[in-house]
Parts: C-alpha cells; structure tokens; sequence
C-alpha cells in the first residue's frame, strides 16, 4: 500500500472520527452497493440484432470516438476492463438488441437460450444482470408507436417481446441468484399537438397489464416502468409521461424507474425519491446527466448527483433502490465514460455515506437550521479524497487519475486495431 495514501487516510479518519463519522463503516457498506452498469455505452446503443440499423426512438448518440464494440466478444473484453478500474462488484444492464444468436430472431421470440453465453460471462465474473426489452430501432417502431399504438398487430407484437423479455430477466435471477430488474421503456409519442391524449394511454395500460398478467417470482425478475418527458421526435406527447407511470405503479405495485434525464431540465429526481418510496415498493434509477435536455452525458460529480445519492442513503433505502446509469457518449473513449460516469456515483454515494447523520438530524429536529447550514457547508471541505482513494486501494483498482494510463494502453493495443 503506498505510504501517501495510508498516511491521507489516517488523517482523514481523524477528522471524520470528530464527526462521529466511522470512516471503515462507510467503505463497507460501499462495498455492498451495486452499481448497474449499461451495456450500450460500449457500442452507441446498436446491439447485435442488426448492426446496420440506425438508433431511432428519439434518443441519440453523438460523436464518432474509434474503436466502438462491434461483436459481442469485444463488448465484454470492454466492459471487463471497465470493471477492472472500478471498485467493488457491480451489475450489468442488458438490452435484448445484445443478444448472441448466429441468426437472426425477432424480437418477439428471443428466449432465454439467445442470452446463455451472457450467463456464463455473469457467472465467471460475479455480475448480476438487469434487462430491458428494446422496443426502439426496429421497423415495427418506424411510426413511433409500439405498446400504444393503435394498430392491434404491432401493440401485439411489443406485447409479447415484452412478456420474452420478463422471461429473460427471470432466467437471469433464476441463473445468477439475484432479482434481474426488467425495465420497460417505449419511444410512443407525437411530435406535434395529438388532438386525443387519452386513447393511447388507455392502450398503453392495457398493454403492460397483458404483459404483467403472468405474476413472475420476485427472487427472479422485478418489473420496472420508465416515464418520459419528450424525446426527439415526440415533443409535444409522451404517452409513458411520469403521471401516467406513477398511476401504473402505485396501483399495480410496480418498480419504478426515474430517469435523471426524463424531466423538465430545472426538475431534479432527486426530490422525488422521498415521495414516491412512500407508494411503490421499490425505486430503480437510471443516473444519467441532462444537459439543456436529455442529452446523457456521462455522470459528473454534481449537486444533483450527490443529491440523489444522499437521499437514498439518508432515506436508509439502500434496499429498496436499484441504481442503473443511462448514458450514452460516443465523443471519448467508451470505457473512459463507464469507468467516469460509475466511479463519480460511488464516489458521490461514499460522500453521503460519510455524512454525520446524527448530528444533522439532531441540529434539524432542535430547529437548529443555522447549526444544520453551517455543518452541510463545512462537510464540503473534508478530507473525502483521501477516503477514496484507499477505498479504491483496498478494492485493488488505480487510486486517482492512473486509471487513464490503463485505459490509454487499452486504446493502443485493442480499440485502435478496430476498424469498423
Ligand atoms: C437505452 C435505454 O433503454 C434508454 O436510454 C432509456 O432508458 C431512456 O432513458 C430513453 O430516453
Ligand atoms: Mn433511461
């Protein structure tokens, strides 16, 4: 262990320890929080269904960064070496369109078979696995319309890649011995103003209904609905708006799934953790960072971030919450943006496990909101890095900013030998 980082650490456990903080309590409950990392930052969301259909369902990935995976082999060499420069054991989050099948299925038939060769992976490096249908990219979605769509035969059609899916997700949990999340996000929309607003949603919940019919053991598979505010191409209308999930999971008793993207750019997810824990069973979030709208771009380490993360560790809902990350940048190396994006929401959830609860909630419950400002505001000036790092230390991946020289060599001998 370098005697820079012990020595930091040792000051810093000094100071926590003021605090009332335990500074080992924090790094092992870190330890056991998962984070599910989102298979298609490795490829721009394209998937192996078909290579050579372009992304639609309003959503996009910008930038033209070399050395994008291309086959399912090279996605998970990719996310292996992701893995390795990030601390703790983490999931995966997999989109049916990332199946492994010689031919070609549609979407509505894939079975668990297709994702076998993604078990044995999980298997051998102790990940966890979510799921998600694609209903997106494909040309029964051309019109923007799936589960909501009018035409009986195309709403059928989603229904059961999404029933498959629930499938896949359970065989999953079945396989790996823990609940795959199975979240359910469509593109139904209109670009301009719909004249009725009702019809679709009342399709809509038909649908999922169809599809939830069959009750799937929660050992296994835990369904999850996505709202939305608009994407490109459906600005004006969003048949899965968050009223609408809301309803949906609070009378069904679904998971649900709020995006840090899917909102009006001032409105914050963060908020509505509180709220929303008291009337769904449990919460998976999908951490992404909206710039002006819902752009994802790899998570920093801002206000909102730490918000989030602060509300689920002072909510002590850590069991009840999945944390997934949405974000797709194609500008920078692609396993920079996972190693980024994951590292700043452990990192930002150390910072709130660090957090002198106690005592916050003490200044707040004697109306002390001077005391409670003061202390919030000096907490920004601790010695966390020094924490970290001898959390990233312990877990045996780089302290600091050497995980780039890893990923720079990665560059050089695999990602620049691809020519796509
Ligand atoms: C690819 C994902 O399913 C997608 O990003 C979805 O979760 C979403 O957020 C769409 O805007
Ligand atoms: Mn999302």
């Amino acid at each position: 262990m370098s005697q820079d980082v012990e020595q930091a650490f040792q000051l810093a456990k000094e100071r926590y320890a003021a605090l009332g903080v335990d500074v080992d309590a924090a790094m092992a409950t870190l330890k056991t929080i998962p984070i599910s990392l989102h298979c298609w930052q490795g490829d721009d969301v394209i998937g192996f269904e078909d290579p050579d259909r372009a992304l639609s369902g309003g959503i996009m990935a910008t930038g033209n960064y070399p050395g994008k995976a291309r086959t399912v082999a090279e996605l998970r060499r990719d996310l292996d070496k992701a893995y390795s420069l990030i601390p703790g054991e983490h999931r995966l989050n997999l989109h049916a369109i990332y199946l492994d099948s010689d031919q070609k299925v549609p979407r509505n038939e894939i079975r668990p078979e297709h994702f076998a060769s993604w078990v044995d992976w999980a298997k051998e490096n102790h990940h966890g696995v979510d799921f998600n249908p694609t209903c997106f990219s494909h040309p029964m979605a051309d019109d923007g319309f799936t589960l909501a769509s009018e035409d009986e035969g195309v709403r059928q059609f989603w229904v059961e890649h999404c029933i498959a899916s629930r499938e896949v997700g359970a065989y999953f949990g079945k396989e790996l011995g823990t609940p795959a999340v199975t979240n359910i996000w469509i593109p139904d929309g209109y670009k301009d103003v719909p004249v009725d607003r009702f019809g679709p949603r009342m399709r809509l919940r038909d649908s999922l209904d169809i599809i939830f019919k069959e009750s799937l053991d929660p050992e296994h598979n835990l369904d999850a609905i996505e709202c939305k505010l608009f994407g490109l191409g459906s600005e004006s209308y969003v048949v899965g708006s968050h009223e609408f999930y809301l309803g949906y999971a609070t009378s069904r008793q679904k998971l649900l799934c709020l995006d840090a993207g899917h909102f009006h750019p001032t409105e914050v997810i963060s908020d509505k953790i509180s709220s929303v824990l008291l009337y769904v069973p449990e919460l998976l979030l999908h951490v992404s960072r909206p710039v002006r709208w819902d752009s994802d771009h790899v998570v920093t380490l801002t206000d909102e971030l730490q918000a989030i993360m602060q509300q689920i560790i002072r909510s002590r809902a850590l069991d009840r919450i999945h944390i997934g990350l949405d974000f797709f940048d194609a500008s920078i190396n692609r396993i920079a943006a996972w190693v980024i994006g994951t590292r700043n929401a452990l990192r930002a959830l150390l910072l709130a496990l660090l957090e002198p609860r106690d005592m916050l909630l003490q200044y707040e419950h004697e109306g002390n909101f001077t005391g409670r400002l003061a202390l919030l505001e000096e907490l920004k000036g601790m010695p966390f890095g020094a924490v970290w790092d001898m959390y990233c230390e312990q877990q045996g991946v780089p302290v600091g900013f050497a995980f780039m020289d890893e990923i720079n060599q990665y560059e050089k001998a695999v990602l620049s030998q691809r020519r796509s």
